[in-house]
Formats: C-alpha cells, sequence, structure tokens
C-alpha cells in the first residue's frame, strides 16, 4: 500500500500558480539551507521575509525540540499495522520527503494538490495550499511497541527485528497515584510532533503523513494544542497555561548547552552499540492532563497562588517580586513556608529532586465541553529528556503524590517516544535505527 514520492504521470499544468510559496516553486531556488545548529538559528532567515518562517529539517538536533517553540500543536501517535519490515521503511522514507518538503512550505510533492490528473488522487490534500512555511517542525520518535513486547501489550512479538536495538530507557512509563489513564488516548508505536505558527499548516501536516502512511500505519490517537505553555528559547516571552499562571518561566533555554548535554540528550555513555542511534536524541514524554478548569475558577487568588507557588501577574516566586527571581525556599513567617511545602513548583523545582531538570514544550488544549457542562480543558504536557526513568518518572512521582495542584488535575493520556538525533543530507527518518 505505498504512493509514489515522484508524481505520477500527468498534465504539468499549474503547479506553480499552485505553490504554498512561489519561493519554493518547482527548483527551489532562492532557498537558503542552514544547518540546523539545533538553536534558534535553526531558522533561514537571510533578510528574506519569505523565508523566515522555515525552520530547517535538517541538522545535528531534530528541529521541534529546542528550537523556538511555535504556537500551534497536532501531535500524533501511530500504530504500525503491517509486519513487514520493508513496507515500514519505504513508509517512513516517503514521510521523509514529505515532511522536509512541508517544513519547507511546499506541498508533499510538487503540484501535488491538482496537477497529477483528475482521474488520480490528489498527492497533497490541499488545504495549506497559499500559507506560509509558518515556522512548521516535525518531530518523529519510536514507541516501545515498535520493539517488540511492551508493559502496555506485552503479546507483541518483534515483528520488524529490531527488538535487540530498543534503548534500555525506552520502556512504558509506570502508573502514577491519580492516574486514570485512558488506553485509547495513550501509547503508540510512532509519533509525530507537528509543531506550528498556523493550526492549519500542523494539521495538515499530519493528515498528509497519515495518507501517506495508509496501509502501513493507522492514527491511533492525536491531540490539537494551542498557545505554547512553555518557552524554549531566551527571547521568548513566558505564555500562560489554563489556569492564567505563566508556564515556562523556569524552563531550560536552548541556549543552555551544558545544561541540555546533561538533562536532555542522549550521550554515546548512555547506551551499549545496539542503541547507539539514540545518540545525540531524546525522549519525548507525553501526558494529557485534563484541568478541573470550573472548581479552580471558584478557588480565591491565594489559595491559587500557594498552589502554583508564584503570583498570578506577575509570575514571581512567592516572597518575591520579578518573575526571574530566584524561589527561596527557606523563607518561612509564623503561618510556615512563604511557598508551601506542597506549592507546584517547591515539589517541582531541581533543588528538591536531587538536580533532576527536564525540558518542558507542552501546549494548552480545550476539546469542547463533556456533555456534563465543563470544559475538557488542559495541557497537553511534552518534556524532553535523557532519560525517562531518571528525571521524569521521579518528578511525576513526587508531583502525583504531593502536590496541592493535584486536586484539579487528572492525568489521561500517556506516552513515550525515543527522538533519535537529526538527519544529515539524504538520511531518512529511523535509517540508523533500521540499518
Ligand atoms: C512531571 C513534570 C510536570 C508536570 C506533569 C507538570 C504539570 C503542570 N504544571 C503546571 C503549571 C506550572 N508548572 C510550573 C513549573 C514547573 N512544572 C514542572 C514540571 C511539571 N509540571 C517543572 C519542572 C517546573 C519548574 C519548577 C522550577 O524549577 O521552578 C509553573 C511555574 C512557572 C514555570 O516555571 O514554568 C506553573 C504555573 C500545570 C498547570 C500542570 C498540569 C496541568
Ligand atoms: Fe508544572
Amino acid at each position: 500500500m505505498t504512493e509514489p514520492t515522484a508524481p505520477p504521470p500527468g498534465p504539468p499544468t499549474s503547479s506553480r500558480r499552485f505553490s504554498r510559496r512561489t519561493l519554493f516553486g518547482a527548483t527551489g531556488a532562492g532557498v537558503v539551507v542552514a544547518a540546523a545548529a539545533g538553536v534558534t538559528g535553526a531558522r533561514l532567515a537571510e533578510g528574506d521575509s519569505s523565508s523566515s518562517d522555515v525552520v530547517a529539517f535538517r541538522g545535528t538536533r531534530q528541529a521541534g525540540i529546542i528550537t523556538e517553540a511555535q504556537d500551534r500543536l497536532h501531535f500524533a501517535s501511530f500504530d504500525v499495522i503491517t509486519d513487514s519490515r520493508d513496507e515500514l521503511i519505504d513508509m517512513l522514507k516517503r514521510w521523509t520527503a514529505a515532511a522536509e518538503r512541508m517544513t519547507r512550505g511546499q506541498e508533499t510533492v510538487d503540484g501535488g494538490a491538482v496537477d497529477h490528473g483528475e482521474y488520480n488522487p490528489p498527492a497533497d490534500t490541499g488545504e495549506a495550499l497559499g500559507l506560509e512555511a509558518s515556522a512548521l517542525t516535525l518531530t518523529v520518535g519510536f514507541g516501545p511497541g515498535l520493539f517488540g513486547p511492551s508493559a502496555s501489550d506485552p503479546s507483541r512479538g518483534d515483528r520488524f527485528g529490531i527488538g535487540d536495538r530498543k534503548p534500555a530507557a525506552l520502556k512504558d512509563l509506570p502508573g502514577f497515584a491519580k492516574d486514570a489513564i485512558e488506553p485509547s488516548r495513550s501509547h503508540g508505536d510512532i509519533c509525530v510532533q507537528a509543531c506550528a505558527n498556523d493550526p492549519q499548516v500542523a494539521v495538515h501536516a499530519i493528515r498528509n503523513l497519515a495518507r501517506l502512511g495508509f496501509g502501513v500505519v493507522s492514527v491511533r490517537w492525536s491531540q490539537l494544542g494551542f498557545g505554547r505553555t512553555s518557552t524554549t528559547t531566551a527571547n521568548q516571552q513566558t505564555p500562560r497555561n489554563m489556569f492564567g499562571f505563566k508556564d515556562g518561566t523556569a524552563n531550560i533555554r536552548a541556549e543552555q548547552t551544558d545544561v541540555l548535554d546533561r538533562w536532555v540528550w542522549v550521550d554515546p555513555t548512555d547506551n551499549p552499540a545496539s542503541a547507539q542511534w539514540m545518540t545525540g536524541g531524546s525522549y519525548l514524554v507525553a501526558r494529557r492532563i485534563r484541568m478541573d478548569i470550573e472548581p479552580w475558577d471558584r478557588a480565591n487568588l491565594s489559595e491559587q497562588e500557594a498552589i502554583v507557588g508564584r503570583t498570578k501577574g506577575v509570575g514571581a516566586p512567592l516572597g518575591m517580586t520579578r518573575e526571574d527571581d530566584t524561589p527561596n525556599f527557606a523563607v518561612a513567617t509564623s503561618d510556615g513556608p512563604t511557598i508551601a511545602r506542597d506549592a507546584h513548583v517547591r515539589l517541582a523545582h531541581p533543588d528538591n529532586l536531587n538536580g533532576i531538570q527536564i525540558l518542558r514544550r507542552g501546549y494548552n488544549f480545550t476539546d469542547g465541553s463533556d456533555g456534563f457542562g465543563h470544559l475538557d480543558a488542559g495541557l497537553f504536557f511534552i518534556a524532553y529528556c535523557r532519560d525517562p526513568g531518571a528525571q521524569f518518572v521521579p518528578m511525576q512521582r513526587q508531583l502525583a503524590s504531593k502536590d496541592a495542584m493535584m486536586e484539579y488535575l487528572s492525568h489521561n493520556g500517556s506516552a513515550l517516544f525515543a527522538c533519535p538525533p537529526g538527519l544529515k543530507p539524504g538520511e531518512w527518518w529511523g535509517q540508523h535505527l533500521f540499518t
């Protein structure tokens, strides 16, 4: 069930007229290829406004991890439905080609929407025609079940002969206190995180990858997000989450290269030779966290601030005045610590977690209402880390059991994926895992 990357024979009519961006028409002339250094420099801004919203697809790291967080998300988790290794590899090659084109603001194939003949299904669905690249990044990851048996599906076989290449860190997350995990919103063999500044561009990308994968993968679950809840570079303003608080203040930034090497990027010493394909990559933790908006809105301001441990307006740690002030957990009055023992930021802070840090890159979501008059809203929490078992797991254990905010949260989706490093010219997604 494959689809060619090259356009089938058809009348070479109006592809330039319908190209998503004339700059990247049939020849790609004018494209400035920037090496994705992994920081904001991954953007292709060479004084040309039409190229300024392109984030380089290839480079040392995958884009979409420490590149500037965009405003919109479409995250998809796929199950692989074929047992054929060749079909899976073929699809990954076709995905890579289409993904690279879409991140440049092009159709999946040249003239895909309307130029491949009236009797063929279009090779691009077309809803992004005329739209800019919108800083689209597509980040791929591989789930535990792709390699054989996993905690969530112990009956899985090693269908693709890669069981011995599974990194030890890639195992389903354990259950946590108060978890309400729904399998239909959890796990998966392959994920694609599409982030963009235009929601239609992100949705178009996932839709076209799903279409290209017909017969090889099927969408297991997906999540739309709006309003990033993190900052990943020093120049970004801190956004707000659905509780109305600034979120992302104390996040790791792209500029903190030493911190990233310690806590985000997989090191050669982390794995034996069989799993070196993950060196330079990172593990993606996804948690769909529903936030009980209505009860929260009835909590008074000082209660809300005590739960978070920061002020709602400025975002300063309690007892301080500025957002970037360092929290002082030792300060106390006769009523107790200024930042309460069960405050979210105290429990998540490295000082109270043996120095542990993670890179957060989540999004707000609102999926309508739940039929009982309550918004189905929350935070689609995404974190990148070097070893989820040593970082996310102890952090979430502490929060799940002690955090006052848990009264207003329920975690109903959970997944873990191994995201390899970035691609060199000519490489395809998963190449070093499968070859
Ligand atoms: C397991 C990790 C975390 C989960 C899950 C999580 C959920 C979650 N957080 C907020 C709101 C805020 N979090 C803030 C800080 C913060 N949160 C985590 C980790 C998890 N959060 C960390 C590591 C930190 C930084 C702690 C520090 O070093 O100070 C803040 C404060 C502002 C900020 O620094 O970002 C807010 C607000 C919600 C609403 C939520 C689940 C829905
Ligand atoms: Fe948090």
